[in-house]
């Protein structure tokens, strides 16, 4: 042991001196402050990449406090006695829509909850007395009712967070309690993770035919529900990226991807383009491109309530399977966040599906995480973290994996030489690389 080991004396210090960096910062670039209470904002707005990394380092000291204020085992303890009804109860809060149950400027009694939640009054009182412990609503000073906290106040103002936690826990979350039980079924004895996507963690637990019968999360997301309900959570889904755009400031990303203004009348198809939040960003701040969006069937309905009237004649759906031959010949195919839920296989596959309507000239612009940094030993472990569990998400749903820039250039090379990559872009803290290519071919 090298280095000297930190104490909870040393991190305490630490802790401190990180806290009035940080606050320092809030106060002289005039953020507020979140409170616990409901009427608090709902996020620290407007921080410099610099007083980001100063927060996530004060998490780090604060986490390794946590761990030294229980001691190992108990800290491991706790850590697996609380997680999984931690998880369960959150899941639970936001399926049955407790948010709107209680009011941001007052409170509600169990019977009331029961009521708009229709869950029988004893489920209701066991799971909020258990999110009061996470600061997820708490007691009111009327006995019997709860509050908000400000946790629970912001999944009641933004439908996108509500989408978020729905997208990983209802969707994600199974699989994910059963990768251990995928890893001995189809991995074990191996020297690589089985890249078969009925081998999965999200096939073992959805291919059975009383769980749908569903290979892939896609499947779930486009078929699952009846009726009117059919697509529910493809809707979530696109509000979830939507909200990811949102929170990781894509927007910025995605005007600077290219020289969009340059481009001029040029015609762009977004593959997998969502509900087209990232189009109608492109067609509102470039007036001359003309926009396709292609998804699964279940995203069009989004596009066409999210996409305004006045942008719908140069901004379009069309549902499309990008493993089948691209129909649309354009100039610029905008690939986004979509190659990372795929095995080497099948992105290979997605960009040999464009081939065919490559022109001399024509350029895919690609833009992915790289979650897998070349050098995480410098970040915060916070930040290493955000991209280890999309990794590991990505493993339990698709068997597939974040991937450095050199294994993104890789998977080009393979799908075909004709794609010359002319420009790679990778900024280590905003997770993000963007190439482009220019088709070599006729
Ligand atoms: C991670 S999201 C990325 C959405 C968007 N490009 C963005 O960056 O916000 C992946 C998208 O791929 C779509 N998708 C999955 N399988 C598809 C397929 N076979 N054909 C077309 N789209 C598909 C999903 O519906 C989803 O919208």
């Amino acid at each position: 042991m090298s280095e000297a080991q930190p104490t909870l004396n040393s991190l305490a210090a630490k802790v401190t001196e990180l806290t009035q960096n940080f606050t320092k910062y809030l106060e002289d670039n005039g953020i507020p402050a979140p409170s616990l209470a409901a009427d608090s904002p709902t996020s620290y707005s407007g921080l410099n990449a610099e007083s980001f990394i100063l927060r996530q380092q004060l998490l780090d000291a604060l986490n390794d406090m946590w761990i030294l204020t229980q001691g190992p085992s108990e800290s491991i303890f706790n850590y697996v006695h609380n997680v999984m009804p931690d998880v369960a109860s959150l899941n639970i809060l936001n399926h049955f829509d407790f948010w709107s149950a209680v009011p941001l400027d007052g409170s509600a009694s169990y019977a009331t909850i029961a009521k708009h939640t229709a869950l029988p009054e004893e489920v209701v009182r066991r799971v909020l007395e258990h999110s009061t412990t996470l600061q997820i609503f708490t007691r009111a000073s009327t006995p019997g009712h709860v509050q908000h906290t400000s946790r629970s106040a912001a999944l009641a103002k933004q439908s996108g967070l509500r989408a978020l936690v729905s997208t990983v826990l209802d969707d994600a979350g199974p699989p994910m309690a059963v990768m251990n039980e995928a890893l001995s079924r189809y991995s074990l004895n191996k020297t690589t993770l089985t890249t078969d996507m009925k081998e999965t963690a999200f096939a073992l637990f959805h291919s059975g035919a009383t769980r749908g019968g569903y290979t892939t999360s896609w499947e779930l997301l486009e078929q699952d529900g009846e009726g009117e309900k059919k697509g529910w959570r493809q809707r979530n889904f696109v509000e979830f990226m939507r909200y990811i755009k949102e929170i990781f400031q894509l927007e910025k990303v995605i005007l600077e991807s290219y020289d969009w203004k340059a481009a001029g009348k040029a015609t762009v198809v977004d593959i997998g383009g969502s509900g087209g939040h990232d189009s109608v960003v492109l067609a509102q701040n470039f007036p001359e491109l003309n926009i396709t969006v292609q998804d699964l069937p279940e995203a069009g309905p989004a596009f066409e309530k999210n996409t305004p009237a006045e942008l719908k004649d140069r901004v379009s759906f069309m549902a499309h399977d990008f493993f089948k031959p691209q129909p649309v010949q354009a100039d610029i195919y905008m690939i986004k966040l979509i190659l990372h839920d795929w095995p080497d296989k099948e992105s290979v596959q997605i960009l040999r599906g464009l081939v065919p309507s490559m022109r001399p000239g024509s350029r895919v612009l690609f833009i992915d995480y790289v979650g897998k940094q070349t050098n995480p030993e410098g970040l915060p472990r916070s930040i290493q973290q955000m991209g280890t569990a999309t990794d590991l998400r990505m493993m339990a749903l698709f068997s597939a994996e974040e991937r450095p820039v050199e294994a993104w250039k890789e998977i080009f090379r393979q799908a075909d030489e004709r794609f010359d990559i002319v420009r790679v872009e990778a900024n280590p803290v905003a997770f993000y690389v963007v190439m482009e290519a220019i088709w070599r071919g006729e």
